[in-house]
């Protein structure tokens, strides 16, 4: 097979490039991962794989093992095994839960998040906003899908409210995920070599928007998975699915389960954090603290009430997490204190 059906292949799976790293072995793309091993897909063929023994070792950093998304060299033989992670373009990951902290790599080699919020009872932007703050650092890019348009008079105005409080240049869709034509405006996130997810809370209308995007692919889905477990419906999650339009949509548990973490940046805030800073105090508790310039700016409406609450529903949030990731480190080290430096500002007058 030519160098150039080999990437018309893959393209289907979401490969990018114009060329195909040297070496000659088979590429695949990592769509489940399960306890017993690994399902890719070359385009082609779904198939099982097992990771090669340098992947097994205690050592090695979690977040280098091939994930969803990952596009990986394979070496032939029953089963083949993964020898290599090609690359990474983008790395959506969250803070795992567990005796050690770490990060857990969710899905990689994604381009655009779809961060879905129903515009009924469902509708809330500073949750929209904290989904943002999430994907920020993975260099996805977020596109902001608002469904159940068909539900509510008023949809436009909300749309037009969300628009102003995002970062300039978000796209923001409103649509009818169960109208196919309506969902068809998603097409230009969709295209040959094009990987997107969806998140959103429950109910939001991930599996409805997900099947008109599948369309009549979706009997072929099924079907799939009829025969990959030898004749048994499987229970497993088919994590990456190729769409009518070419791209293909990523859908992991963990995809789903897309949490704030202790380390998600307040960059959407950093007009408030600015703020803050020019308080008269260093520790200025923002309340009723003389000279304090949040109450000054709630004051003369130049910070609403409501993004100041939303900023420190997750600063809260932030430090909670923080304080459990040092609670946890502390018990590690047997109950020392931490030996690192600690930040710390004191009660200082900055005048
Ligand atoms: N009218 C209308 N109803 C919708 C739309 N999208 C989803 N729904 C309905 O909303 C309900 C929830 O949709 P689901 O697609 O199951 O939501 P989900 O996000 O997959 O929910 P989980 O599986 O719990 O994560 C269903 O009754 C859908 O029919 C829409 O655009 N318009
Ligand atoms: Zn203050």
């Amino acid at each position: 097979m030519s160098e150039a059906e080999t990437i018309e292949r893959l393209r289907r799976v979401g490969w990018r490039g114009d060329a195909l790293p040297g070496g000659g072995l088979r590429l695949a793309r990592v769509v489940a991962q399960h306890r017993a091993g690994y399902e890719l897909h070359d385009g082609v063929s779904l198939f099982g794989a097992q990771p090669a023994g340098h992947f097994l070792k205690r050592t090695l950093d979690p977040s280098e093992r091939p994930a969803v998304g990952d596009f990986v060299e394979v070496e032939p033989g029953s089963p083949p095994h993964i020898s290599k992670v090609l690359p990474r373009r983008t790395v959506l990951s969250r803070a795992a839960a567990g005796e050690r902290y770490e990060r857990q790599v969710i899905a990689t080699n994604i381009d655009y998040v779809f961060v879905l919020t129903g515009l009924d009872g469902d509708f809330n932007p500073a949750r929209i906003e904290r989904y943002l703050s999430l994907i920020e650092d993975s260099g996805a890019q977020p596109v902001v899908l608002l469904s159940k348009l068909d539900t509510r008079a008023d949809g436009a105005e909300l749309i037009e409210t969300l628009r102003a409080r995002l970062p300039a240049g978000t796209p923001v869709h409103a649509i009818n995920g169960k109208d196919p034509a309506s969902v068809a405006i998603l097409a230009q996130y969709l295209q040959p070599g094009d990987s997107a997810v969806l998140v959103g809370s429950s109910g939001a209308g991930k599996s409805t928007l997900t099947n008109t995007l599948l369309g009549d692919e979706r009997m072929a889905t099924s079907a799939v998975r009829a025969h990959d477990s030898r004749g048994r419906h499987t229970t497993t999650h088919r994590a990456l699915l190729q769409l009518p339009t070419g791209g293909c949509l990523i859908d992991t548990p963990g995809m789903r389960e897309l949490k704030l973490t202790g380390e998600e940046n307040l960059d959407l805030f950093a007009d408030i954090e600015a703020l803050a800073e020019t308080c008269r105090f260093a520790d200025c508790g923002h309340g009723s603290e003389p000279g304090c310039a949040v109450q000054t700016a709630l004051d003369n409406g130049e910070l609403s009430a409501e993004r100041w609450r939303n900023y420190l529903k997750l600063r809260d949030e932030r430090e909670e997490q923080a304080a459990t990731l040092e609670a946890r480190l502390r018990r590690q080290r047997g109950g020392r204190p931490p030996t690192r430096p600690h930040a710390h500002r004191g009660s200082r007058d900055r005048e």
